[in-house]
């Protein structure tokens, strides 16, 4: 174990990166380069020295870019997949899901994250929601939501190894999917750790994510 000491037993990175980026259209989104650095590398790079390993799920055919500290399978035809076949890939007992797709990772919520899953063995970055929330119908409003009490789900996610396990096993075998792991737990009746996430998070989705993540870069390239 190299930066984290307050866990026993041996901790993993696990990346899911095998989607196809359809919604950015620039090909597999993993690849794709922010300020010279791929989004895969830059998340990569705040995890490797706070993990004894680092997994990256790809696209069937594709190899790690060079340089990047971590050892890739093919992943599946959905995230929920390739988390299922990362899981099985490590003999780790905390892992952390992080999607390729948020490369501005601060190492202050992978501490966060490791200190909260020896407590309930489940614990995921989310920021409480800022904006008002509302139920569209036919681009029009049709009910307001109420925003207290929710949060927006980030990545990464920690958790006990076999619990992660347990909860993907249960959902395969019921033919349910989730958008990411933790709500896997959460359906089993197990806690979730909210955690302070971090703004810088946010996922590369679309063309517009792409802009907003070379702003971040200049700043986080000048600063970490
Ligand atoms: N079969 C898949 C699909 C997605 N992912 C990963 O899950 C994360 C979140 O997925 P998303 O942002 O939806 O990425 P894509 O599936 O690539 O995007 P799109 O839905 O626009 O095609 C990404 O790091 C993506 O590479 C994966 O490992 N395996
Ligand atoms: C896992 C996730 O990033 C948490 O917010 C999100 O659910 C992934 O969603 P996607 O539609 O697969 O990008």
């Amino acid at each position: 174990m190299t930066g984290v000491c307050f866990l026993a037993g041996r901790t993993a990175a696990l990346i899911p990166a095998a989607g196809s980026g359809t919604r950015l259209g620039r090909g597999p989104k993993a690849f794709v380069e922010v300020a010279g650095k791929s989004l895969l590398a830059r998340s990569v790079a705040t995890l490797a020295p706070l993990v004894d390993e680092v997994l990256v799920a790809l696209p069937e055919g594709l190899a790690l870019p060079e340089g990047v500290p971590a050892r890739a399978i093919p992943g599946g035809e959905t995230r929920q997949e390739s988390v299922w076949r990362l899981l099985h890939a490590t003999p780790a007992d905390v892992v952390l899901v992080h999607d390729a797709a948020r490369p501005f990772l601060p190492e202050g919520v992978v501490q966060a994250l490791l200190e909260a899953v020896p407590e309930t063995g489940a614990a995921t970055a989310a920021l409480p929601v800022a904006d008002t929330l509302v139920r569209g119908e036919r681009g029009r409003w049709a009910d307001l939501v109420p925003r207290a009490g929710l949060w927006a789900v980030q990545t990464p996610q920690g958790f006990r190894r076999e619990l992660l396990l347990r909860a993907h096993a249960a959902a395969r075998a019921e033919g349910f999917s989730a958008t990411d792991d933790a709500g896997l737990i959460a359906r089993l009746g197990f806690p979730v750790t909210l955690v302070p996430g971090d703004a810088r998070l946010f996922k590369v989705t679309t063309p517009g994510d792409l802009a907003l993540a070379q702003a971040v870069a200049a700043v986080w390239d000048a600063t970490s």
